[in-house]
């Protein structure tokens, strides 16, 4: 009876255990019992065996842990590199550059080490050029560049890399943290450490020096461009770099010389050190601005780009006609501008800024504003005079309109030199095909009629050079045909440019098409007008309606 009891005993808190077992793994007492029945093995003997060696497995790794975290920040020291930030590139750029990447065997291939700033920025394309180099005079020789910037870089793979650097041994950890946002790419949630051992991270300081050394020294010819977001709810306002343009060289810019000297010597002044200190000591902010304006496709962000190439400055963008164009987001982004750089404010004729200060419908643009508004008037204003605005910028606004824009935003002191773009006449249409159709060193010597020789072969052959001459004197002659071909001052030299690209390898096809060029661009012209009166039309005719309604209401 006693021996009936304490076996009754024993069953119960046997089963009380199986209980507890199988809160903590489901299906335990069915795999025991399924183990039992089938190898005639009872696993309940090393219970406390598997108990013992997973609490200490589960000790360990907080002991682990906590050795690690003290050892981390005590014995080491860390750099981390924020993804968003430009640093990003740098680091990175360096970092495929090590042969410890090279020989990594877990690596992430990239065709470019920005690419992940391409994913952040949305704005596709190439980091390096654009159709804008179609016409310069560099376009053929930066093909090759091109090439090799697709080129395939590796860097390590998520985990933890040794490498040695000026003979301390350093770690590059890179994790995926996915702590971070589920609607964050992959690359977006990744984090990047570079340790050393010790308390003294200047190693990794100089580390930092040389990686930026060389990120610069890859941007020595180029143009840097930088383009304001913080469009969409999610996002703050920042300058995000967009691109990096070989400097397009001036003498591509078809602009009298006369003002494109004007406007070198201008900025070329105002951007000496010893002005900054004669605007100082005469109390008078340290600012300047340009206004470009004329058709579109006339050349005045070109003429922009050519300005920030030469001056080795980067170029800050924003368009006003964009939705990034609010009050708060221009202010912001105004704030954050560098000392030295070109700011391009594009279509500052946009809506919003052409209202004047005392606002239309009789309601003054004083009333406070939420921030989020599309950027009025005023508030242009406050942000080119503010305190936020930096001082040592260049401005430059350009429109398509002059005559929309208020007096107060152009007045000296905003608008110190204005320049005037115009349409195509026939010495720009003459140049435009020069430049298109001019065959430069080097470059495949293509005939009159599209066929010539490789490169190779116009270096061996003596007979290619003088037929390289011959075709540059064509070119100059059917350059007149053409030029007295296009009317004065329709087309602006972007349309222009834009047929003899459909013809690139054919000038004379070029010239034969002139004519039914001509008919159909009016034609598109006349209709995109219909269609810009209709909708205006409409637009009038609701207003209309609604106003009526609102009358009626009262
Ligand atoms: N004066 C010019 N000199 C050289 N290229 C020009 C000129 N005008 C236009 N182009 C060519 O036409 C294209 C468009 O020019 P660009 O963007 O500079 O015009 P824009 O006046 O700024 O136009 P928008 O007012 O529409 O912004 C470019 O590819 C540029 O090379």
């Amino acid at each position: 009876m006693e021996a009936l009891r304490s076996n009754d005993s024993s069953g119960d808190s046997a089963q009380q255990q199986f209980a507890v077992l199988d809160m903590l793994i489901p299906g335990f007492s069915l795999f025991l019992t399924t183990v039992q029945s089938s190898f005639a093995i009872d696993l309940r003997i090393y219970i406390p065996l598997l108990l013992i060696v997973g609490s200490s497995a589960w000790v360990w790794s907080h002991v682990w842990e906590f050795i690690k975290d003290g050892f981390d920040k005590y014995l080491m020291s860390s750099m981390y590199i924020r993804t968003d930030d430009e640093v990003f590139n740098i680091v990175m750029g360096w970092v495929a550059q090590q042969n410890f990447s090279r020989d990594s065997n877990r690596f992430i291939p990239n065709t470019n080490v920005n690419s992940r700033s391409w994913a952040l920025w949305n704005d596709g394309g190439d980091d390096s050029e654009d159709d804008d180099e179609s016409d310069s005079e560099e376009g053929y020789a930066h093909k090759d560049r091109k090439k090799n910037s697709s080129e395939l870089k590796y860097t390590p793979s998520y985990g933890t890399s040794f490498f040695t650097y000026h003979g301390h041994l350093l770690l590059f950890i890179r994790t995926e943290d996915t702590n971070r946002g589920s609607n964050l790419s992959a690359s977006e949630r990744e984090t990047i450490q570079i340790s050393c051992f010790g308390r003294n991270p200047a190693v990794l300081k100089e580390l930092l020096l040389e990686a930026r050394q060389l990120y610069l020294s890859k941007d020595q010819s180029k143009t840097i461009i930088y383009r304001g977001t913080g469009s969409k709810s999610n996002e703050s306002p920042g300058w995000k770099r967009c691109v990096a343009r070989f400097s397009r060289p001036f003498s591509t810019i078809l602009l009298s010389d006369e003002i494109k000297q004007r406007v070198i010597d201008d900025v070329a002044d105002y951007i000496d050190s010893n002005t900054r200190r004669w605007y100082a000591n005469r109390g008078i902010p340290y600012r300047r601005g340009y206004l470009f304006y004329g058709p579109p496709g006339t050349g005045k962000s070109s003429l922009s780009f050519a300005l920030a190439g030469f001056f080795q400055l980067p170029i800050y963008i924003i368009s006003l006609s964009s939705p990034v164009a609010t009050e708060e987001n221009v202010s912001t982004l105004f704030g954050q501008l560098p000392r030295r750089c070109i700011v391009l404010l594009e279509d500052i004729d946009s809506a919003g800024v052409t209202h004047t200060r005392v606002a239309q419908d009789g309601q003054s643009s004083d009333t406070p504003s939420t921030g989020s508004e599309r950027l009025s008037l005023s508030g242009l204003l406050n942000v080119l005079d503010g305190v936020a605005s930096q001082e040592g910028r260049v401005l430059i606004m350009t429109t398509n309109h002059l005559e929309k824009l208020d007096p107060a935003l152009t007045r000296p002191g905003r608008v110190d030199l204005m320049v005037e773009f115009s349409l195509a006449d026939e010495e720009v249409a003459a140049s435009i095909f020069r430049a298109i159709y001019t065959p430069y060193e080097g470059e495949i010597l293509l005939g009159i009629n599209g066929k010539g020789a490789s490169p190779q072969a116009m270096e061996e052959d003596e007979k290619a050079v003088a037929r390289r001459t011959q075709v540059i004197a064509d070119i100059k002659d059917m350059a007149i045909d053409f030029a007295a071909k296009i009317p004065q001052e329709e087309f602006s030299p972007a349309e222009v440019q834009g047929l003899l690209l459909q013809h690139k390898r054919d000038p004379l096809a070029a010239i034969q098409a002139v004519d039914r060029w001509i008919k159909t661009t009016r034609e598109e012209r006349a209709k995109r007008r219909a269609r810009e009166t209709e909708k205006l039309k409409e637009q009038a005719e609701k207003m209309e309606e609604d106003q009526g309604g609102e009358q009626n209401c009262n």
